[in-house]
């Protein structure tokens, strides 16, 4: 692991690392927030999943979470949003390929060799992180659109792994969006019943009362995607269906950028530290 930025940001420290993934088969960078009570005892670690067309670097430079993570003592680690490099399969359109791994392992030619970010993202990036930062074992993850879904989706699957999830924006059901219908058919191939255990809203919809995480999830009435992309309803009828505790907030008049995450990630890392440091 190779160190390629270093910033002090609120008293803590913004870093950016390079290293090698066995999972992904490329080299990878990844991005952390380490807050000031990191340098005198192991700190809860958010994990953030970036969307469409991000790098590590979204987050960090556009979100504002510092000051509030700084206070709270959470670090955050931010990974890439697909593997990377020449010799990794990519396609001309922003929604697959590089940039658009969707937090799954692939099953079809050509993206199964390197697309694993399931993998990645919930076993892979949290050992290494565990191993080089001084992290506690409580976890929590979030995300955006793309990342947001791929946030929900790992801790509907590995719900002892996480204390809480929270989504900016989320593909809530991507088997029923074109954004999902596209990536799923390339990665995960034609037979739509495999696509099912990567779908939020149908994991939800089945998720038993001892595996039900706090979920909060906010949307902008005025995102663009919102009708045709996001469909947060899908999400509120899994969650009526199994009685899971999601928390979904409506705010009026936002979009679906960064300038809406900046608005309300004060609210979900402090809805976050009621979990983590409880
Ligand atoms: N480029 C796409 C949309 C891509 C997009 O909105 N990406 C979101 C995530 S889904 C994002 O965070 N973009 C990067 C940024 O705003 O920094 C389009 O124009 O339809």
């Amino acid at each position: 692991m190779e160190m390629i930025a270093s910033n002090k940001s609120f008293g803590g420290w913004h870093k950016q690392y390079r290293h090698d993934s066995a999972v992904l088969g490329c080299r990878m960078r990844f991005a952390v927030y380490l807050p000031p009570q990191a340098a005198s005892g192991p700190v809860p670690v958010l994990y953030w999943l970036s969307g469409l067309t991000c790098s590590d670097e979204n987050f960090m430079q556009k979100a504002g979470a510092q000051r509030v993570a700084a206070e709270l003592g959470i670090a955050i680690v931010a990974p890439d949003t697909s593997p990377r490099g020449e010799g990794v399969a990519d396609d001309a359109g922003y929604d697959l390929g590089q940039g658009a791994g969707f937090y799954v392992n692939a099953s079809e030619a050509p993206w199964m060799r390197h697309y694993r970010m399931y993998d990645y993202v919930s076993q892979e990036l949290p050992a290494l992180v565990a191993a080089h930062f001084p992290v506690s074992d409580r976890r929590a993850i979030a995300g955006h659109s793309m990342g947001g879904h791929g946030a929900l989706m790992c801790a509907l699957k590995r719900p002892q792994d996480y204390v809480s999830v929270s989504a900016f924006s989320p593909i809530a059901n991507p088997v029923n969006a074109p954004w999902g219908q596209k990536a799923f058919a390339a990665y995960l191939g034609a037979d739509r019943a495999a696509w099912q255990a990567w779908d939020a809203s149908v994991l939800m919809a089945a998720a038993a009362a001892d595996a039900q995480l706090p979920a909060r999830v906010d949307i902008g009435l005025a995102d663009g995607f919102l009708a045709e992309q996001l469909q947060p309803e899908a999400l509120e009828r899994a969650a009526a269906a199994s009685g899971y505790p999601l928390q979904l907030h409506r705010h009026d008049g936002y979009d679906h950028s960064y300038y809406f995450i900046a608005s309300f990630i004060e609210a979900q890392l402090r809805f976050h530290a009621g979990h983590l440091f409880a």
